[in-house]
């Protein structure tokens, strides 16, 4: 007998086979788990609130409540949208579940980010996962205790009761406990907050951290980004396989033309038939009839054919030129700050518009590299910096050319991609793959801001140059002011109280002229004199 027939071939469930990879999501160790969760259900209030319209107030609160196990209590509250009770047991106890494989720009895309919480969670101890919701607009609050039954890949629910709304409060409370590291995550926790809120600057935050301290992030502005809508598939990112799902799952029997015409974006009547034409099919015939080889050659067209319009971008949620400059003057305070906003592109049928800003001076400490701030759909990317492609073509950017001349010099990097498909190298969502057409836009967008810096920074050097020369000339005024007045005095006890109203005459001159307040000049020119 040969050794492959002894082999022994099972199956396993989507819960389980997460279980038993948990770094493929995020959660390699106790450090980056406590963080991770963070994220995911941060991420998931987010998602709940600002695509709504609804300003985002989140609090999170993270308490250790075992000491030798460090065991913490993860909270998140938030005032979105809520989930309707019959959805919730599936929404957290089934991994690949999801309101979100639609096409449109949301922060969460694979319907695992949440149970991946859980899944850690239950590993390492034995509380279940809480949830309290409420949706908009329901006069009841529900409350679920819950766990994922991991081998059949569905929710156990210890507990479901609900009370009166009277308040009529709407949002998600999700409580979760397990087996972290603080003092590890600590600073990529803050960061990641910090980065967040960067680009939510319309979102109040709130977090008390599990030695006790509580940081309050403030809205700054109530101008929300516009909102993504959900759009119709795009001919160039189909595939055999999506063309078969969607005739399966489609609600009315369309003949193959009306199918393209009405379940994709960019085909109208001169290209549906252009298609089929090039296709070798009969207009007229049910979508449901198509064999496997007419779909082949349906999709091989489809993506061959040149004349579609790119993917739409009605799909896509920039921020925005003006929230990215709010986000940075809050947290940076810096002397300039510089965004744009490119025009949508698309690579393989999917839609992508690529953002930059940049922060200059103020309270950024000068290193001598700058402080890259990469996001994708809206979510702070902080682990895996070196393998992304954002990092990859800022480090190729000369900032010399730019007016930079330190080797040490105080600049922030922001890039945030936005599409309905970014191109992640993992599930944990931490770096961004280099697809060429991404990384031309990233650079363009960079390039844009960049030279902004360098004007800003020419148009500084000059200043400085003219108040350099100025102070030189304040040398001379003591001098000037007393030769004057001897020249100009009635008498001679009159020279000095007379030299001191020219002086100080001839500083205000200067002084209007340099833009220096009173107190800023005596200091250079005590300075410069002495
Ligand atoms: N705070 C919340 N408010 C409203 N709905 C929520 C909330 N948290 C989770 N959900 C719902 O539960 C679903 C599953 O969430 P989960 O985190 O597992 O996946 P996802 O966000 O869809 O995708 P990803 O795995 O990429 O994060 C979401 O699609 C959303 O509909």
């Amino acid at each position: 007998m040969s050794s492959e027939s002894r082999e022994r071939f099972a199956s396993i469930s989507p819960a389980e086979f997460f279980k038993r990879n948990p770094e493929l999501v995020g959660f390699s160790n106790p450090a980056r788990a406590l963080y991770q969760s963070v994220r995911e259900t941060l991420e998931n209030s987010l998602d709940a609130t600002d695509i709504h319209m609804i300003l985002p107030s989140i609090k999170i609160s993270i308490d250790r409540v075992e000491i030798e196990k460090e065991v913490y209590r993860l909270t998140v509250e938030d005032n979105g949208i809520g989930i309707p009770p019959h959805i919730v047991p599936n929404a957290f106890g089934k991994v690949l579940y999801s309101s979100k494989y639609t096409i449109r720009q949301t922060r969460g895309m694979y319907g695992l980010g949440v149970k991946a919480v859980l899944l850690y969670s239950q590993m390492y101890q034995d509380r279940p996962f809480e949830v309290q919701t409420s949706p908009k607009g329901s006069n009841r609050v529900y409350y679920f205790r819950l766990k994922i039954d991991i081998s059949k890949n569905e929710p156990i629910i210890f507990h479901r009761s609900s009370i009166e709304n009277p308040t009529g409060w709407h949002g998600t409370i999700i409580t979760v406990y397990l087996v972290g590291d603080w003092l590890r995550s600590k600073q990529r926790i803050y960061e990641y907050i910090k980065r967040t809120y960067i680009l939510s600057p319309y979102a109040e935050f709130v977090f008390r951290d599990p030695e006790g301290n509580v940081t309050y992030y403030p809205r700054v502005t109530n101008k929300l980004p516009k909102p993504p809508e959900e759009v119709k598939p795009h001919p160039y990112g189909v595939d055999i396989e999506l063309l078969k799902y969607l005739i399966a799952t489609l609600r009315y029997q369309y003949d193959v033309r009306g199918f393209l015409i009405n379940e994709f974006q960019s085909i109208g009547d001169v290209t549906a038939d252009e298609i089929l034409k090039l296709a070798g099919l009969p207009p007229n015939k049910p979508a449901s009839k198509l064999t496997d080889d007419e779909i082949a050659r349906l999709v091989e067209v489809m993506k061959k054919y040149e004349k579609f319009r790119p993917p739409s971008a009605d799909a896509l949620s920039t921020l925005g030129e003006e929230l990215i400059t709010i986000g940075l003057n809050k947290v940076f305070s810096p002397e300039l700050v510089a965004a744009e906003t490119r025009k949508p592109k698309a690579y393989q049928g999917h839609p992508f518009i690529v953002e930059a800003g940049i922060a200059y001076g103020g309270s950024i400490q000068p290193a001598e590299f700058p402080t890259v701030l990469r996001y994708a759909n809206k979510i702070p990317l902080v682990y895996d910096e070196k393998s992304d492609v954002i990092w990859k073509v800022v480090e190729e950017i000369d900032w010399r050319r730019y007016g930079i001349e330190e080797n040490q010099f105080p600049l922030v990097v922001l890039v945030h991609l936005c599409s309905t498909k970014v191109p992640y190298k993992s599930a944990g969502k931490e770096s961004i793959a280099d697809v060429e057409e991404i990384e031309r836009e990233i650079k363009f967008a960079i390039m844009s801001v960049a030279r902004q810096l360098r004007l800003f920074l020419l148009e500084k050097r000059k200043q400085e140059e003219e108040k350099k020369r100025m102070l030189t000339y304040m040398k001379y005024i003591p001098e000037l002011a007393r030769s004057l007045a001897i020249f100009e005095a009635p008498s001679e006890d009159k020279v000095d109280p007379l030299a001191k109203e020219l002086e100080q005459k001839l500083i205000e001159i200067v002084s209007r002229k340099i833009g220096l307040n009173d107190a800023e000049l005596y200091k250079k020119l005590k300075v410069e004199i002495s």
